[in-house]
């Protein structure tokens, strides 16, 4: 049997499992049955801890539930920060991704400030398919179109739409994380500017589906929209999940701050999930 922690960040949520100090047999297969709803744990993200490295505290793998690996996760990089910095009675680490190195701050009231690293705005970086302007990609459905990409160490694209409660994310969310324009697809969120200092944005996020939460997600939506004019460099997002707070640093890095939580640890039998 193997310990795992139920983690989440505003509902975006993980299943957590260590392989620091000894190797665990997870392949993507077993991963994604992990994560399965009904016949595994369940969560939207499936997080593997493996050893830190000169400079890092720990290195965290992703993996959606569908078993494709992922360059960022907001959300479960807070989360991650916040178990690793109580062990070691810290109260900043730095998260180890494919991606990159975050450095994690805590805050007062269980927040916890992510830098989540530059966000990258060449077409080659989000990667798009074709040389394309990222502040306006030619590709739409249903009644949106034409949105800005940028990555934050994954794919993201953003539509900017008049009335978020309208839309059939689970009808054109699809079809849009799978347009050719993207060779890795992409996570789509849709954004309703309130005002140039809060915006609401939903998820759908790449080999996930719609969460409750996406903080890279996040990230990439408010860079977004400070390039296209409609918000500032700093700006709430509202989520179904609740609220991130997000700002686009002048040098480029993006701070992501939000609260984690553990919702409850268990025990499974890896070798009862199909490898
Ligand atoms: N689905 C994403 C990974 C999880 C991102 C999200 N949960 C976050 O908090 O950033 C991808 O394939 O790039």
């Amino acid at each position: 049997m193997v310990p795992f922690r139920k983690m989440h960040g505003l509902g975006n949520d993980f299943v957590v499992l260590d392989a620091r100090r000894s190797d665990l047999p997870i392949t993507p297969h077993r991963a994604a049955a992990i994560a399965d709803r009904r016949f595994g744990v369940g969560c939207d993200q499936f997080i593997l801890l493996e050893p830190g490295a000169e400079g890092a505290d720990v290195f965290m793998r992703i993996r959606n539930p569908d078993g494709s690996e992922a360059g960022a996760c907001g959300n479960a990089t807070r989360c991650i920060a916040s178990l690793v910095a109580a062990e070691a009675g810290k109260d900043r680490v730095v998260v180890r991704t494919v991606a990159g190195d975050l450095p994690v701050e805590r805050l007062p009231d269980n927040l916890w400030r992510a830098d989540m690293g530059p966000a990258r705005l060449g077409w080659r970086e989000v990667p798009l398919a074709r040389e394309v302007d990222t502040l306006h990609l030619p590709i739409g459905a249903g009644p949106v179109a034409d949105p800005a990409a940028c990555s934050m160490g994954n794919p993201h694209a953003t539509f900017f739409v008049r009335d978020l409660a309208a839309l059939d994310l689970a009808a054109i969310g699809p079809v849009l994380e799978h347009d050719p324009i993207f060779p890795e697809r992409a996570n789509i969120g849709f954004v309703q500017v309130l005002s140039p200092e809060h915006i609401r944005l939903a998820v759908w996020e790449r080999g996930a589906g719609l969460t409750l939460a996406c903080g890279s997600g996040a990230c990439a939506a408010l860079v977004n929209a400070a390039r296209r004019g409609l918000t500032g460099r700093r700006a709430t997002v509202t989520l179904p999940g609740g609220d991130l707070v997000i700002e686009w640093r002048e040098d480029g890095h993006v701070l992501m701050t939000g609260p984690v939580a553990t919702a409850f640890t268990g025990e499974i039998d890896l070798e009862a999930y199909p490898a």
